[in-house]
């Protein structure tokens, strides 16, 4: 059994879908509640954090695993194992960005165009710093506690910041000048409780559950008939992953089935027809995805066909 910290504010509310649909829902009494079950007999209990001090309560082995922004695991240098990354972000299925970004009507096109002693505001004080020690250019970091952008003019010249769909940006007259880190939701784990096997074992399962939610509503299953004298044009259109079904279907045609991306069915199925004279195509929404190539490890060289 592991016990899971799960994140509050920006993450909470995807990071509980996620959750539901990996059949781990989480139940707590209250909404603001910051305890709760998960709904699966290998997570004893949940508790929520900030994403910011995840990483080092996870290090510090007062919960087993837990799910928080890559920022923060970079930022606060905790040492934890990082189990898998999942692109998502407070409203949106890919993740989000540290940037650097200036007021829209300053001069630098690049950070090396920045002055030394430009004076930096930031949540993220070390990733700014050594992001600046590797462009050269002597930055004066302030550690700001949120909001910001409301630093600039005072106190700051430019600002490291999260930036997901832009608009805080936008709102507030400030335009990327450089992207410092493109970041994810990490799942980490105690290096302690990975280092035993049963835990880490326990910790693949719950990761898998995670990764099949993720991925299955990003895919879509196309179950595709045929004629067989087709068959040379229908090929090359084929989504990468593909299978024939055995159906004994009826003479002359043949049935197929592939797992593409969610963008780009309709391409494939619009061609197939147009292209490779397909008789019927069936596209279907995946609730769990379990592929060797999503989790990372190279493909099998016997996956497909
Ligand atoms: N669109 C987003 N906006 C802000 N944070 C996001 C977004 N997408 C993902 N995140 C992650 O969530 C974290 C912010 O968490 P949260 O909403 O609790 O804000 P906070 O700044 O830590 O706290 P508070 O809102 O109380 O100031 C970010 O640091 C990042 O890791
Ligand atoms: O690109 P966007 O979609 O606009 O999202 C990014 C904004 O959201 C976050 O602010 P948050 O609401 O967490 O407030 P904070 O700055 O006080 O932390 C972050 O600090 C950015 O300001």
């Amino acid at each position: 059994m592991v016990s899971l910290a799960l994140p509050t504010g920006s993450l909470e509310a995807p990071t509980l879908e996620l959750l539901a649909a990996a059949d781990l829902p989480v139940s707590r009494h209250a909404p603001r509640a910051y305890r709760g079950t998960a709904g699966h007999p290998a997570v004893d209990r949940v508790v929520f954090h900030k994403p910011r001090e995840i990483p080092v309560i996870v290090a510090g082995g007062t919960c087993d695993i837990g799910l928080t922004g890559a920022d923060w695991v970079a930022e606060t240098g905790a040492k934890v194992e990082v189990v898998d990354t999942l692109d998502y972000s407070k409203s949106t299925r890919s993740g989000w960005r540290v940037v650097l970004a200036v007021p829209e009507d300053h001069p630098a096109r690049t950070v090396a165009d920045l002055a030394d002693g430009v004076r930096v505001a930031t949540e993220y004080p070390a990733m700014a710093r050594e992001y600046f020690r590797r462009s050269g250019v002597r930055a004066t970091v302030l550690h700001s506690h949120g909001s910001t952008e409301a630093k600039i003019p005072d106190l700051a010249d430019a600002v490291v910041e999260v930036v997901e769909t832009g608009s805080s940006l936008r709102q507030n007259d400030l335009r990327v000048l450089d992207t410092v880190r493109r970041c994810g939701v990490n799942l980490v784990a105690n290096p302690s409780a990975w280092a035993d096997r049963t835990t880490r074992a326990t910790i693949r399962t719950l990761s898998t559950l995670l990764r099949a939610a993720y991925a299955g509503p990003l895919h879509r299953l196309l179950t595709i008939v045929l004629p067989t004298d087709r068959w040379a044009h229908a090929e090359p259109l084929l989504p990468a992953r593909w299978w024939r079904l055995d159906t004994g279907a009826a003479p002359g045609l043949v049935v197929l089935q592939g797992v593409c991306a969610a963008p780009e069915a309709a391409g494939v199925m619009t061609s197939l027809v147009e292209r490779a004279g397909a008789i019927e195509i069936v596209e279907t929404p995946i609730r769990r995805l379990v592929r060797d190539d999503l989790a990372g490890a190279p493909p099998r060289r016997d996956a497909t066909h």
